[in-house]
């Protein structure tokens, strides 16, 4: 069982940016570099969570899931290749690279590459946040936050999500053209979601979540200070309840900055259906129309699509 959105990296030729974005603007603090420059970023006791890779054009390079033990990442590789999908064993060399005891990988059926590891490396009490904070980040259990892919069919990717990797889905939204369903695997409302774009398939956003409502109104205040585009304005969701906006960070993808989202219980919770994505706010902003919408990976079948 996954148990949590552990990692994330990214690579873009503006990976730099990330020493001074990443503090000041989102509050992350820089946690040294990798071997191949890649800017380092810590949220909370975690070494680091999310990496910006140099690279010649934006993308999403990979998701790093978290499982319990050894024996979970095992079960959880054997069962993607009863189900056709390759499964790459990785070297000690990636473990040290990602901070975590060991980990397997594989692409899915659209095109993200996922990593299931366990024994992610752990610094107690070790978090400094790059700019005054009320609360930090809201992690723990809840790992790093959520992610949102882009897939070409709704109904199959869900079955490859819950069938084969095991999230439980948490909610839908059919708000046309959005056809969306959310997925969680801890007390998150969701760590994956998916929504459907024929023809498309790749990453959306990330949404990291903070403690304090004060430190989303100091990262919007820093965007609008810096001219850091925000993609859509201060908003509120019908389903999870957080209180966010996104932003077009200098890597090419878009991030959710949140606060105040519903922790689910499992053994209680029962999906629903919302028409609406937002109770109020969330409006699109201009650079919504004149920035990528997502980081698209190669597309899964590349007939028939502009
Ligand atoms: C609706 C919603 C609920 C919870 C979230 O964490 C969340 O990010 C969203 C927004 C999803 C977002 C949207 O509403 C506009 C259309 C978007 C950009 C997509 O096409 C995929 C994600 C969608
Ligand atoms: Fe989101």
């Amino acid at each position: 069982m996954i148990r949590s959105l552990d990692y994330i990296g990214f690579s873009s030729p503006a990976y730099e940016e990330w020493l001074t974005f990443g503090p000041e603007v989102l509050g992350m603090e820089v946690a040294g570099r990798g071997d191949d420059g890649a800017v380092r970023l810590r949220v909370d006791d975690a070494d680091y969570r999310l990496v910006v890779h140099p690279g010649e054009e934006h993308a999403n390079d990979y998701l790093g899931w978290g499982v319990r033990t050894p024996e979970a990442m095992d079960e959880l590789a054997a069962r993607l290749r009863d189900h056709g999908i390759e499964v790459r064993e990785e070297d000690a060399e990636l473990a040290a690279v990602r901070g975590v005891a060991a980990l397997v990988s594989f692409t899915d059926p659209y095109g993200n590459r996922h990593e299931l590891s366990w024994g992610q490396r752990r610094h107690p009490g070790g978090f400094r946040p790059g700019r005054a904070m009320s609360g930090g980040f809201v992690t723990g259990p809840q790992g790093l936050g959520h992610a949102v892919l882009v897939v070409p069919d709704l109904a199959e990717a869900n079955a490859f999500f819950t069938k084969v990797l095991g999230f439980r889905l948490s909610d839908r939204i059919v708000d046309p053209p959005l056809n969306a369903q959310f997925y969680h695997v801890n007390g998150r409302h969701h760590s994956l979601a998916i929504a459907e774009i024929p023809g498309m398939s790749g990453f959306q956003h990330l949404m990291v979540e903070v403690a304090s409502l004060d430190d989303v109104g100091i990262a919007y205040d820093r965007c609008e200070e810096r001219g850091v585009p925000i993609v859509l304005t201060l908003g509120r969701h019908t389903n999870d309840r957080t209180t966010s906006f996104y932003l077009y960070t200098p890597a090419g993808f878009h991030l959710e900055y949140g606060h105040g989202g519903v922790v689910v219980d499992d053994a209680l919770w029962e999906p629903a259906t919302y028409t609406s994505t937002k109770i109020w706010g969330h409006r699109g902003t201009e650079n919504r129309e004149k920035l990528p919408f997502a980081l698209f990976n190669k597309p899964a079948d590349t007939e028939g699509t502009a």
